[in-house]
C-alpha cells in the first residue's frame, strides 16, 4: 500500500514546500529541521497502524485506562541524508531501537554512478516493526539495497518505507522489487520526472548536500 501524505491539505505541505524552495533550503539548519518535522508527522501517522492494548496508568487522583502501542520499533535510515528524518521519527518513537545503513551514489568521470554499500549497524529486527527512512526515493536502488541489507538482521513483522520526495519511477521500482514483501510505503510527495542524472524533478535537489554540505 502507498500513502502519500501530501495529497491531503495540511501543515505537512508547508514543510515540504520549504524543503523544495530554493530560497529557503539554502539555510541548512532550517532544511534539517524541516526534514525532522516531516519525520515527526510520519511517525504519528504510522503509529496508527500499530497494535494497541489497554493499560492502567496511575494518576495522582485515580487510574486511567489507556490504549498504548505494543510493537517493538526499529527506526532505520540510509546515510547521510536520512539522518534528520531519522531524528524526527526518533523524537516520537523515543524508545525505539535504531539501525543505520550506508548507501551512496559513487560517480565516475562520465557522470555515471553505482550505489555503494559499505556499512550496516542494526539490532536484531526479528518480529519487530521496521521503519526504513530516506528523504529521497529517486531510482529506488538505494532503498532496495538497504532493505536487503536489513534482512541479514532477521525477519521483521512489517516494514514501513518512508520517503519525503519520491519519483513515480522509484515508487514503481520498489513496488516491483519488493512485491512479495510485507511493506507499506509512506511518501510525502510523488514527482513525475527523473532527469538524465537520476535526480527527481522538481524534487528538491541533493538532500544530503543541502543538509550537510557538498562532499568530495
Ligand atoms: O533512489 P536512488 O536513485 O538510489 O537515490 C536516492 C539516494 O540518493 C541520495 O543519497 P546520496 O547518494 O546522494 O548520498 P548522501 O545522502 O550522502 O547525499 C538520497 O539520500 C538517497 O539515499
Ligand atoms: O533528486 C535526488 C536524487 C537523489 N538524491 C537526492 O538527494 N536528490
Ligand atoms: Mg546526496
Amino acid at each position: 500500500m502507498v500513502h502519500t501524505l501530501g495529497d491531503n491539505n495540511s501543515l505537512f505541505n508547508q514543510f515540504i514546500a520549504e524543503i523544495r524552495d530554493v530560497n529557503i533550503q539554502n539555510d541548512p539548519l532550517r532544511f534539517r529541521r524541516n526534514l525532522e518535522r516531516v519525520g515527526e508527522i510520519f511517525a504519528y501517522e504510522i503509529s496508527k497502524t500499530f497494535n494497541y492494548s489497554e493499560k492502567d496508568v496511575q494518576t495522582p487522583l485515580g487510574t486511567a485506562k489507556m490504549n498504548l502501542a505494543e510493537d517493538e520499533i526499529v527506526v532505520a535510515s540510509i546515510l547521510r541524508a536520512g539522518l534528520p528524518l531519522h531524528n524526527g521519527l526518533l523524537n516520537y518513537f523515543d524508545r525505539s531501537e535504531n539501525a543505520f545503513i550506508s548507501a551512496y551514489r559513487k560517480y565516475n568521470e562520465k557522470g555515471e554512478f553505482e550505489i555503494k554499500f559499505e556499512y550496516i549497524s542494526s539490532p536484531s529486527i526479528d518480529g519487530k516493526v521496521v521503519i526504513l527512512a530516506d528523504p529521497m526515493l529517486a531510482t529506488g536502488s538505494s532503498m532496495e539495497l538497504a532493505y536487503k541489507a536489513l534482512f541479514t538482521k532477521g525477519t521483521p513483522k512489517h516494514v514501513h518505507i518512508v520517503s519525503v520526495i519520491a519519483s513515480a519511477e522509484g515508487v514503481e521500482f520498489v513496488k516491483e522489487k519488493l512485491a512479495d514483501e510485507n511493506i507499506t510505503l509512506w511518501m510525502g510527495a510523488i514527482d513525475s520526472e527523473l532527469n538524465s542524472k537520476s535526480y527527481i524533478v522538481p524534487g528538491c535537489g541533493d538532500a544530503g548536500d543541502l543538509a550537510f554540505g557538498a562532499k568530495l
